[in-house]
């Protein structure tokens, strides 16, 4: 059984081959060149249990993104009689007694609803706001199922500027505090839809159906603010494509076939346009029908969706099994930005917050900063240093608000605080850039020191070698009185008569204290610039 979560997935029974095996038999009969070849996340065979389908479909994981406010949709897709029913909610019996809950014929949805509620009991830090509808287009009149009334008056599908979605108006939404309420709903929906029969299958959903649960959930910020996420999850049970010469459909069943078969078509034209990167910013035409118009969300908007391809494997059935292979391949092809839905004054908090916590972060870290710059200006000044750095201004105008009294402001306070921040941030930013360019400046001056410095340590190592080498008569003070070792403004002079005899005579003292004396380096640099530039005189 293969374990990988996915949008695509393929269902089939009776006789054990799936979609590349469909191909392969099809070829005996026709030519080699002409093998489909279709690949799917996920691929049952008839063996497959109806856990099955839940632990390796991926539903899990959408479940689970309903949780985290995403808007999520399983869909069942497939022609007449291929499995989509019992794929979603099992055979038809299961909703005519009192419901067995163990029965292993539950389909898909009974066993998300489980998986839902387990999943809710586990998160206690949460609170949960559950709803759900169940409608179903019938001969494209959308109909309530929790409601159909005596006449099953249909209900209008309107466009939401708010929400920039399609929205079935006066829907009946069902508070659904425990596991046992969703199951009402779904066995509810199960006894009101229309079904009838045909030659292709006893039990044929003539409509389809849309099973919404809603999950609000609710929870307590670090900051005292609630945070409540929207999502959702749409169950999707669409009446199969039919043949009407293979079904024998005739009077209302040929009616309903051919409204079935016009949505369906309709349907294939938004996804062949979605998964075209040509077409999918052009007109997609959702308007054309009610189930493009409610399925617009789950198709293209910020949702994730799970495709279940329902297929027959017999020969028969080939060119509808093939067709909606190829349906599936292009779905698979649709790509959507999931977002996770939340109450816009919430989000507007949420995101105040963010940018509060990071502005005042920065502005911590800014005054840390200049804190270290004033302190080792301060530190230089008291060495006596000429500093030209510019004052820091210690107080803030900022109010000091605690992270716990956010959620009492209201929305245009916030937004005047994060105005204060990014000012008072913009300002300390400045300052900073300046120091760093003073920074950067004396960085430079003290490099070309160092160089300057290095320059001429060389020059006196060469001066002194030339010293070393030469007979030298002492020293004779010129200039002010030199003492020590210190050659400043001494005149040393070498007599050319006495070359031989400087090898052997003694260095003057101070020449020889000078190069064992490495102290007070710089003053002898200078000095010794000024004897090469004015008094030295070498022979
Ligand atoms: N995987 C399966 N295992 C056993 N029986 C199945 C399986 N899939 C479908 N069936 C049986 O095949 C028949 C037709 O299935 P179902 O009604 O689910 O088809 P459908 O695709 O929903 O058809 P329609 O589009 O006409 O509503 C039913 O009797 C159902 O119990």
């Amino acid at each position: 059984m293969p374990k990988r979560d996915g949008i695509g997935m393929l269902r089939y029974y009776n006789f054990p081959i799936d979609g590349r095996h469909m191909a392969h038999q099809q070829q005996s009969n026709n030519n080699r060149d002409n093998v489909k070849v279709f690949t799917y996340n996920v691929v049952f065979e008839p063996g497959a249990t109806q856990d099955d389908i839940l632990d390796y479909s991926g539903i899990k994981r959408i479940i689970e993104m309903a949780i985290e406010g995403f808007s999520c949709t399983a869909f069942c897709y497939g022609q007449t009689g291929s499995g989509k029913t019992h794929t979603l909610t099992g055979p038809p019996d299961l909703f005519l007694g009192k419901p067995n809950l163990t029965d292993p014929r539950h389909g898909l949805i009974f066993r998300s609803f489980v998986y839902l509620f387990r999943l809710i009991k586990n998160r206690k830090d949460f609170h949960f706001i559950l709803k759900a509808s169940f409608l179903e287009i019938y001969n494209e009149r959308v109909i309530d199922l929790l409601n159909p009334g005596s006449v099953r008056q249909s209900l209008a599908v309107r466009w939401s500027k708010k929400s920039g979605g399609f929205f079935v108006e006066n829907l009946f939404n069902v508070d659904c505090q425990e596991l046992d309420d969703l199951l009402a709903v779904l066995e509810e929906g199960m006894r009101n839809r229309a079904v009838g029969s045909h030659a292709m299958n006893d039990h044929s959903s003539r409509s389809h159906t849309i099973l919404t649960v809603h999950i609000v959930s609710e929870q307590q910020t670090d900051g005292g603010v609630f945070l409540s996420k929207h999502g959702k999850i749409n169950f999707v049970d669409l009446a199969g494509s039919e043949l009407t010469k293979k079904t024998m459909s005739a009077g209302k069943t040929l009616e309903e076939a051919n409204n079935i078969n016009k949505s369906l078509m309709v349907l294939g034209y938004c996804i062949a346009s979605l998964s075209d990167n040509k077409k999918r910013f052009g007109h997609i035409p959702y308007r054309d029908s009610q189930l493009t118009k409610l399925l617009a969300d789950s198709l293209a908007g910020n949702g994730v969706t799970l495709m279940i391809a329902c297929v027959s494997p017999a020969r028969y059935n080939f060119a509808e099994t093939l067709n909606t292979l190829r349906y599936a391949s292009r779905a698979k092809r649709i790509r959507t930005k999931p977002v996770i839905m939340m109450d816009p004054r919430e989000a507007l908090i949420l995101s105040l917050k963010r940018d509060i916590k990071s502005l005042e972060m920065e502005n911590e870290h800014l005054k840390s900063v200049l804190h270290l710059h004033h302190e080792l200006n301060s530190q230089r000044k008291h060495e006596g240093e000429e500093v030209d750095l510019q004052q820091i201004g210690e107080s803030t105008n900022l109010p000091k608000i605690h992270m716990e009294r956010l959620p009492e402001l209201d929305s245009s306070e916030l937004a005047e605080l994060v105005k204060l921040y990014m000012q008072e941030n913009e300002a300390l930013r400045q300052e900073n850039n300046h120091l760093f360019t003073v920074r950067e400046t004396i960085l430079r001056d003290q490099e070309i020191v160092c160089r300057e410095n290095e320059r001429l340590l060389k020059k006196l190592e060469d001066v002194n070698k030339v010293c070393i080498r030469s007979p030298v008569i002492p020293a004779r003070p010129v200039l002010s009185s030199a003492s020590g070792s210190e050659i400043i403004g001494t005149e040393i002079w070498t007599n050319p008569q006495d070359m031989e005899e400087s090898e052997e005579s003694e260095r003057p003292a101070s020449t020889v204290q000078q190069t064992q004396h490495n102290d007070g380096i710089a003053r002898n640099i200078l000095g010794m610039e000024n004897i090469l530039n004015n008094n030295t005189v070498i022979h």
